[in-house]
């Protein structure tokens, strides 16, 4: 609890209920003041300093989300949450969106309450901590206009429950933004859980999310505790959702309606309290309106979003991270830190990064491997990709990833560019077998534009990352393990 014994002001109109929460909340150690209407309630903010407030969304005077907005201009500090009627999203997303903490629907389920005011009591104070700032600044570095703005919103978004919904390219960040805001929540204390919707095949997928009890399946030899309620207590971090099936959108939508689970071949509903956060790079909106994402599903974790830009947009950020990377890795491989020549910052100005920052940090993680002397110069950041385009006559420089750098291995050795077939000519080796070969390289040059960016090939070549891996995997281009 934040103090000894808080103080909550609870507004609803209806004396009953105000009776029943007060009762719940005695029972936790809150001391409460009731406020019938929104005048009353906005007069009381003035007089006492309240640890916390819920408001119902109907008052005689006026409604629970014009509260929200008064509180949150002139007592910031204050969480406020919002009394919606059973099932009605549109409100509690408007409550969120307006600023409010998070939402209860009535009837009140007092579990509910309870790990509301838990949470409410324990919002971390994110703005004027020291600490809290330099957490955000040692995790999400940078100084372009972008990441201020972006590390402004994720304070204020951290603090309330609201689903977060991060949009940017592959490598941008998007799994550090979400770590972050779970950092700086009041789940700080809880679990982050991390999943990639792409990297797991459709099949896996319900077992990971919900779990499994023993002998569902034949290999199910003992009960598995699935993701969603790994999370319990903290934040579940979907990134590339766009990447799940229909059914499994359906499965999870329900999940984050209810705040419960069954797990494979159980009968039994389990609570879990999570946060969700999740990511795409794709355009979901499109998706929405193709029919490929669920809107109601949408319109649950969307409720915040975030937007996170390319590296190429931010040339700002390109130097201090990549004093940030060499800092770090020369720091984990016990080596004199080193510097970049003049040319070398040209260099790393003046790239085009498909692959963000991710690309970025895999170029200085082998400049630093290749340099033997103190600086960095240009050669090293670019020798590879003068060895990948003698190696293997492609146009572009891939920045490898060791398993990327075991797939080339293996391209190596078997690529060789497939000759245009003439018009009237067929191919000697069978059309299966000429089709393939034309396939890989096609595979491979996307693989080599996008710096073996996988989720960016994908796109270029217009598949889902799902089918890539799939591909991948049958040529042997792919080393990396099913998550
Ligand atoms: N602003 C930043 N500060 C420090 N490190 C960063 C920053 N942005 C990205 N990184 C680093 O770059 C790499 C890629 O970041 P991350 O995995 O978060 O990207 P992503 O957008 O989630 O990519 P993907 O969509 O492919 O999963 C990670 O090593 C991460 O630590």
């Amino acid at each position: 609890m934040a103090k000894q014994q808080p103080l909550v002001l609870l507004v609803d109109d209806e004396p009953d209920l105000c009776m029943l929460m007060q009762m719940t909340l005695s029972r936790m150690g809150i001391k409460t003041h009731m406020a019938h209407h929104l005048k009353q309630a906005q007069h009381f903010l003035g007089e006492y300093h309240y640890d916390a407030c819920i408001t119902d969304f109907n008052l005689p005077d006026g409604n629970g989300l014009e509260l929200v907005k008064y509180v949150t201009q002139h007592y910031p500090k204050t969480p406020i949450a919002v009394l919606t009627a059973y099932a009605n999203m549109e409100i509690a997303i408007a409550a969120l969106k307006a600023g409010a903490f998070d939402f209860v629907s009535k009837p009140i389920n007092q579990q509910h309450l309870h790990q509301l005011l838990q949470k409410a009591l324990h919002v971390p104070v994110v703005d004027e901590s020291e600490n809290q700032l330099a957490l955000d600044e040692r995790l999400l570095i940078g100084q372009s206009e972008a990441i201020c703005k972006l590390r402004a919103s994720i304070r204020k978004i951290a603090r309330s429950q609201a689903p977060v919904f991060i949009t940017g390219e592959s490598g941008t960040g998007k799994d550090v933004v979400a770590n972050l805001i779970h950092q700086l929540s009041n789940r700080q204390e809880g679990p982050f859980i991390a999943i990639n919707c792409g990297a797991i095949s459709e099949e896996l997928m319900e077992r990971e999310l919900f779990g499994h009890v023993k002998g569902c399946f034949p290999s199910a030899d003992e009960d598995k505790l699935g993701l969603i309620q790994a999370a319990d207590g903290g934040s579940l971090f979907l990134d590339e959702i766009s990447e799940l099936s229909m059914p499994m959108q359906a499965k999870l939508l329900r999940a984050v309606q209810e705040k419960k689970i069954r797990p494979l071949g159980s009968d039994k509903e389990i609570e879990v309290d999570f946060r969700i956060i999740s990511a795409s790079h794709q355009n979901i909106e499109l998706l929405v309106q193709q029919g490929k994402f669920r809107q109601d599903l949408f319109f649950r974790i969307h409720v915040m979003d975030l937007l996170i830009a390319p590296l190429r947009e931010r040339q700002q950020d390109i130097l201090i991270l990549a004093e940030h990377f060499i800092e770090k890795v020369c720091a984990e491989w016990r080596i004199e830190p080193k510097q970049l020549s003049t040319h070398a910052q040209k260099f790393l100005l003046s790239q085009y990064y498909a692959g963000n920052v991710r690309e970025l940090r895999n170029m200085i993680e082998r400049a630093i491997t290749l340099s033997d002397e103190q600086s960095i110069e240009i050669e090293h950041l670019q020798s590879h990709t003068a060895q990948q385009n003698i190696e293997f006559n492609l146009s572009s420089v891939p920045t490898q990833t060791p398993q990327a750098l075991a797939a080339t291995d293996a391209v190596s050795l078997s690529t060789s560019p497939t000759a245009p077939l003439s018009n009237a000519k067929l191919p000697e080796e069978g059309l299966e077998q000429y089709l393939e070969k034309v396939e890989k390289e096609v595979l491979i040059n996307a693989l080599n534009q996008t710096h073996w960016n996988r989720t960016l090939a994908a796109k270029k070549l217009g598949m889902s990352f799902r089918s890539l891996r799939y591909r991948l995997k049958k040529f042997g281009l792919d080393t990396e393990d099913e998550a």
